[in-house]
C-alpha cells in the first residue's frame, strides 16, 4: 500500500483525529455536574466515577476514575428522562434492488434521516428540544439543554449544517459528494419544516437539529412496529470510536433495561481510560457528514465510492442495467467498494460483483426451477468484463483533487484537511481494487490461451492413445484429459508470474 504522504496534502500533516476546529465551547463541568445532579435525584443510576473531561479544547467526553469491570453497568438513565418521539418503522424490503443499494441513495443513508418517518421523528424531536428551551427554568430538560453545546459548537464545526461546503471540496470523493448533497437537502426540509415555530431564528433551529442529528440514540417503541428516537441525558456524553480491523476497541454499548436505557461496559476498561461506543458501522465520510467527525486513524468499514455514467455501457447493457433498478440513465451511479476485502488477501469478493453487475443477467431473466435452490447471480469474470472494470477503476483514480488542493483557503483548513484523507483512503481502495483487477485480467488472457492450445494438444493426444489403449481402459483417457489441463493451467500460471514479474522489474527500471 502507498504511504499516506504521496497524496495528502499539507493540511494533513496537523494532528486530525478529534479536532473540531477553532469555535468556543463555554459549557464548563458545573454544567454536567448539575445535570448529574438532576439526573440521580430523578431517580438515574450513574456512576459517580465517571468524569465528563473536556478532552480537547472544543469537545468533552467520559473518561473512567476507576478501572470498571466488564458487563459493568456504568450508566443507567430512566426512560421518563429521556426526551423520546416514537415512530413507526418501516417494515425493510425483503430484496434491495441492487442497484438502488449500490447506487447510494438513501439505502446508504446510516440512520433515521434515510426515510420520510424517521425525519418527521427527527423534526419533532427538534420542536420538542426547542420547545424546552423557550420554556427555561420551568422544563424539565432545563439541566439538559445547558449541558448540551451551545450554538458556537452545535452544528459540530465539520458538520454541513455548519456551512456550505465549497463545490472543488466535493469533487475529491464520490462518496463526500452524494453523502453530503443528500444531507444537505434532508436537512434543509427539516428546517423548513421547523421554520413554523414562532420567534424561532435559524440559528437555533440548526441547533436543535444538530442535537437531534448528531446525539439521538434508536430505543424499542412502545408497541411493536413502532421504534422511538431519543436524546438521553448524559449517556450522549459518550463520544465514538471507529472500528479498527478485527480489534474492539470500543469499550461501551448502550441497551434497554426494565424502563431505563443503560450504558453497559462491554470490557475492561482502566483507570484514566475514555467510554467510547460505535454510534453507526459507518466509513469515516458519513460519519463526517452525519456527526462532523474528522476521519479515524482507521476505520474498518471505509468503502471508496466509484461513480460510473451510463453511457459507458452498450445499448444492450443499457436496458439490462434499467431492469437491475438504475431507472435515470442520466444520473451517475455510485457503486461502493469496501475496503473490508483488503484483508481477505487477494480477494475481491466485495467489490468486484459490485462492479460486475450490469455484465450479469437481472433477477427476472433468470428462471428457477421448483425445489432448486437459489443461486447467486454469479460475477462474470470473463476478460471482457474485466477488462471494462480496469476502465472505470482507471477513470475512477483519474479523479485526483489537485485544485482544491492546491487553494485550500485557511478558514477551511480542518474540513479541506478531512475529506483530504478520506478521499486518499478512497484512492488506496480504488488502487488494490485496479491492481487486482489487472492481474485477473492478465490471467484471464492467459488462461484462455492456454486452455484454447491445451484442448487441442489434450485431443490430439486422445486420438493417438484411442488407437492403442483398449476399451476397457477408456475412464483412464479421462483422467489424463484432467491432467492434461492442470498441467496447462500449470504453465499458464507460470507465465503469469514470469510477466508480471518482467512488469514490475520494468517499473523499477523506469523509476
Ligand atoms: C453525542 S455527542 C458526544 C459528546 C460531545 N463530544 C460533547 O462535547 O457534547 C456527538 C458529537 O461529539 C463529537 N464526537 C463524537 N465522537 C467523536 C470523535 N471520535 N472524534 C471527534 N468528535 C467526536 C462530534 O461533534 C459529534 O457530533
Amino acid at each position: 500500500m502507498r504511504a499516506l504522504s504521496a497524496r495528502v496534502p499539507w493540511q494533513t500533516l496537523r494532528p486530525l483525529v478529534r479536532r473540531h476546529g477553532s469555535l468556543a465551547d463555554h459549557r464548563t463541568l458545573r454544567e454536567f455536574e448539575d445535570l448529574r445532579h438532576h439526573l440521580v435525584s430523578e431517580g438515574a443510576d450513574l456512576d459517580p466515577e465517571l468524569l465528563v473531561v473536556r478532552e480537547s479544547s472544543d469537545g468533552f467526553g467520559v473518561f473512567a476514575g476507576r478501572a470498571i469491570q466488564k458487563g459493568e453497568v456504568v450508566a443507567s438513565v430512566p426512560r421518563r428522562l429521556v426526551l423520546e418521539v416514537p415512530f413507526a418503522v418501516q417494515p425493510r424490503p425483503a430484496e434491495a434492488l441492487p442497484f438502488a443499494a449500490a447506487a447510494g441513495g438513501h439505502g446508504q443513508w446510516y440512520d433515521v434521516m434515510g426515510f420520510p418517518a424517521g425525519r418527521a421523528a427527527v423534526t419533532k424531536a427538534a420542536e420538542r428540544l426547542i420547545e424546552e428551551y423557550h420554556a427555561g427554568h420551568n422544563s424539565p430538560f432545563k439541566a439538559y439543554c445547558a449541558a448540551l453545546p451551545p450554538p458556537s459548537v452545535l452544528p459540530p464545526p465539520l458538520h454541513p449544517l455548519r456551512r456550505r461546503w465549497p463545490l472543488e471540496l466535493l469533487k475529491a470523493s464520490p462518496m463526500v459528494e452524494r453523502l453530503y448533497m443528500e444531507a444537505r437537502s434532508l436537512n434543509r426540509e427539516c428546517l423548513e419544516a421547523l421554520a413554523k415555530i414562532p420567534d424561532c431564528s435559524l440559528e437555533l433551529r440548526c441547533w436543535a437539529l444538530a442535537a437531534v442529528i448528531t446525539r439521538n440514540f434508536a430505543l424499542k417503541g412502545p408497541t411493536a412496529g413502532v421504534s422511538s428516537l431519543g436524546l438521553l441525558p448524559f449517556i450522549d456524553l459518550f463520544n465514538h470510536q471507529s472500528s479498527e480491523g478485527g480489534k474492539i476497541p470500543f469499550t461501551c454499548s448502550y441497551q434497554e433495561r426494565h424502563g431505563c436505557v443503560v450504558m453497559v461496559a462491554d470490557r475492561g476498561i482502566a483507570k484514566g481510560e475514555e467510554l467510547t461506543f460505535v454510534y453507526a458501522a459507518a466509513p469515516d465520510a458519513a460519519l463526517l457528514i452525519q456527526y462532523g467527525i474528522p476521519p479515524a486513524a482507521s476505520n474498518f468499514h471505509n468503502v471508496a465510492g466509484i461513480q460510473i455514467h451510463s453511457d459507458v455501457l452498450g445499448a444492450e447493457v443499457r436496458n439490462v442495467v434499467r431492469d437491475w433498478g438504475w431507472t435515470d440513465l442520466t444520473k451517475p451511479l455510485l457503486f461502493t467498494l469496501p475496503e473490508a476485502w483488503q484483508r481477505g488477501g487477494l480477494r475481491i469478493s466485495g467489490a468486484q460483483p459490485n462492479l460486475d453487475r450490469p455484465h450479469v443477467p437481472p433477477p427476472k431473466q433468470q428462471t428457477r426451477r421448483r425445489g432448486h435452490r437459489k443461486r447467486d447471480h454469479a460475477p462474470n469474470h470473463d476478460g471482457a468484463t474485466l477488462a471494462v472494470l480496469v476502465a472505470w477503476l482507471e477513470a475512477a483514480l483519474s479523479r485526483t483533487p489537485s485544485r482544491w488542493q492546491r487553494c485550500a483557503p485557511s478558514e477551511d483548513s480542518d474540513l479541506f484537511a478531512a475529506v483530504a484523507v478520506i478521499a486518499e483512503r478512497e484512492a488506496e481502495i480504488l488502487e488494490e481494487c485496479l491492481l487486482e483487477t489487472r492481474r485477473r485480467l492478465l490471467a484471464a488472457e492467459l488462461l484462455l490461451e492456454s486452455f484454447e492450445a491445451a484442448r487441442e494438444w489434450q485431443f490430439c493426444q486422445t486420438l493417438a492413445l484411442q488407437r492403442e489403449v483398449p476399451a476397457v481402459d477408456r475412464p483412464f483417457l479421462k483422467t489424463l484429459g484432467y491432467f492434461l489441463a492442470e498441467e496447462a493451467f500449470r504453465r499458464a500460471s507460470l507465465r503469469f508470474l514470469e510477466k508480471e514479474k518482467e512488469e514490475e522489474e520494468e517499473e523499477e527500471e523506469e523509476e
